[in-house]
This record gives C-alpha cells, structure tokens and sequence, in this order.
C-alpha cells in the first residue's frame, strides 16, 4: 500500500494564516512584530530563502528587516550589525542566514544574538533551554518537522525513532523533540554501523544527512513515519536546457510504497522552516513584551 503523503505545503499555509491572525490581535493593541534577517555573501540558494523570508513576514502582517551584506564582510562588521539589532526594539527577531562566508565564525555570530531575539534558536541558551525542557526558542526546521509528526502520529512516546544527521540546526535538535515526546531516540550519521540495519528499526524515520537519496526504500520498517529534511539539487537528465532538479535524502519511489507516511521534497519539512520561523518571531515579540 502507498503511503499517506504529508502535504508540509499546506500545512505550512495554515500555520502562516494562524500566525497572521495572532499578528492581528497584537496590531489592535498597537504591537508589529519585527524580524531582521542578514545576508552575507551572494550565495543562490540563501538569495531565494531570504527573499521568501521578508516576502512571507510582510505577508503575516509583520515588519521586515532585510540587511544584505557583501561576501568582503569582516567578523567584526557583523558582530556590530549583531549588536545593532539586539538594541534595536522594533526587531524582535534576528537572524542571520547560514552558510557564512568562509572567514567568519559562525558559532561567534550566533552567541552574539540576544537569546530572547534568536529566532533560529541555535544560541546556546535556547540550546540548553530545549535540552533541559524549559520553554525557548527551538529551531525551525526540526520544530516544523515535529508538527508534520504530529499531524500524521499525534503520540509517539515508546516508539523507536531514528534521526540520521547530528548537525547543530537539524539533527540534535530533532532528537531533542522526539525525546520530550518520549519517544526512544537514536541519532545516527555518518560513522554508524550498519545504518541500513538501524533504519529499518525505526517507526519515526528522519532524515537530515544531505546526501540524495541515501536512504532506500528497504531501509524502512512498513508502516513507518518518514520525514525528509534533505534538499539536494541533482541533474535532471529529463531537462535538455541543464536544469537541476530536487530530490531528498530519501529515495522517495521506493519509500513511499513502504512507509506508512512521509514527508515529500519539496513540499514536505522545507515550507515549515519559514512558517515555523514566523511562528517564533510571534513568540519572540509576545515574550518580549511579557504577553
Ligand atoms: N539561519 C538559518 N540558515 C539556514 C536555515 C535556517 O533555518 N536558519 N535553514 C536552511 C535554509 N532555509 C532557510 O533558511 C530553507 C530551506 C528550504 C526551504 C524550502 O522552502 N524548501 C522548499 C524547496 C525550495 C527550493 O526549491 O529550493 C521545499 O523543500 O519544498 C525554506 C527555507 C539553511 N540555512
Ligand atoms: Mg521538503
């Protein structure tokens, strides 16, 4: 049997029109929350993730900080930029998007945003804060990911979950959640033995590895939930003009005639990272405020 695709494209829609409700109810009491997003360099991708960004922060009523900086940008330079922003009280959001430039620390960049304004929850106190169970900021592509979760397998406390992946952004903080939902969690990434072996154990399957369809349709359990988080662009042979297309860590053909649910790309955990972005900015603002 197929399985149940999770449409992350919908659901994404209706947490952006929640958050838009929600920003409503604040601008009749005079409050617009502000998000600044910083960009260094030129690099494509982040050029289109950024622009979504502010298009989809004015689009939920909110105002949009957009500081676009060149790839020559000192440590220093942004660090102050950083510290602009944290005294800034229109903005109630910072982020800054990742990849940097080679040439600045990123982990620097990041302790330098002001916890309660760090929208991407990666400073190491949102970091520590969803470790030990406090309420925080937590990072969006994991956190987007956990709601699609929901969605399909509302209670997954004792069932094995397994996240292939350990980064900072993804990995750590989706076992994170999983484990606060009692599941029983294993990270997994690139120095696990027989990763085909642990996959197939999984009744919540995630991947966050950034390899192209790495994971094969019999590494899943039948019935299993299957969250992509990869976006990877390959060539399209199909396409005569050279056009890449984009497939996840998942090869999904094969997965999805296994799986009980999972997660397309695109259209799966990737529109949830900005909704779920917005949805932080709303936090960040309401908390400031003490709302
Ligand atoms: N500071 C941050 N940097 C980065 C983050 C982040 O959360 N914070 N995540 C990624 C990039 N990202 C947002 O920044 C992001 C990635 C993907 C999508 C998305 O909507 N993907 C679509 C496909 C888009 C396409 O065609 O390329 C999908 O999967 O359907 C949104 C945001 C790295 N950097
Ligand atoms: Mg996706």
């Amino acid at each position: 049997m197929s399985a149940t695709i999770i449409d992350g494209k919908a659901f994404a829609a209706g947490l952006r029109a929640r958050v838009a409700e929600d920003v409503r109810g604040l601008a009749e009491r005079g409050i617009a929350p502000g998000l600044a997003v910083v960009l260094v360099g030129e690099d494509p991708a982040s050029q289109v993730y950024v622009r979504n960004k502010a298009a989809q922060t004015v689009e939920a009523g909110m105002r949009s900080f957009q500081h676009r900086l060149p790839a020559t940008t000192s440590q220093a330079e942004l660090l102050a930029l950083v510290h602009t922003l944290n005294a800034d009280d229109a903005v109630d959001g910072i982020l800054v998007q990742l990849p940097l430039p080679a040439g600045i620390d990123a982990q620097a960049i990041i302790e330098a945003i002001a916890p309660e304004k760090d929208v991407d929850g990666f400073h190491p106190a949102n970091v520590g804060r969803l470790a030990t169970g406090m309420p925080g900021l937590v990072p969006c592509t994991p956190l987007g990911a956990s709601m699609l979760i929901d969605s399909v397998r509302p209670d997954v406390a004792g069932l094995e979950a397994v996240v292939i992946g350990r980064s900072n952004i993804v990995g750590k903080p989706m076992a994170q959640l999983l484990l606060q939902r009692s599941a029983t969690v294993t990270i997994a990434h690139s120095r696990t033995r027989d990763l085909a072996d642990v996959c197939r154990r999984a009744d919540i399957l995630v991947a966050a590895v950034g390899r192209p369809e790495m994971v094969r349709g019999d590494w899943i359990k039948p019935g299993a939930v299957v969250v992509d988080v990869g976006i990877n662009r390959v060539p399209n042979p199909q396409a005569e003009d050279g056009k890449t297309r984009l497939v996840g860590d998942v090869a999904f053909d094969e997965a999805k005639e296994v799986a009980g649910a999972i997660t397309p790309v695109p259209g799966g955990v990737g529109p949830m990272t900005i909704a779920c972005l917005l949805a932080n900015t709303l936090q960040a603002a309401k908390a400031r405020r003490g709302l």
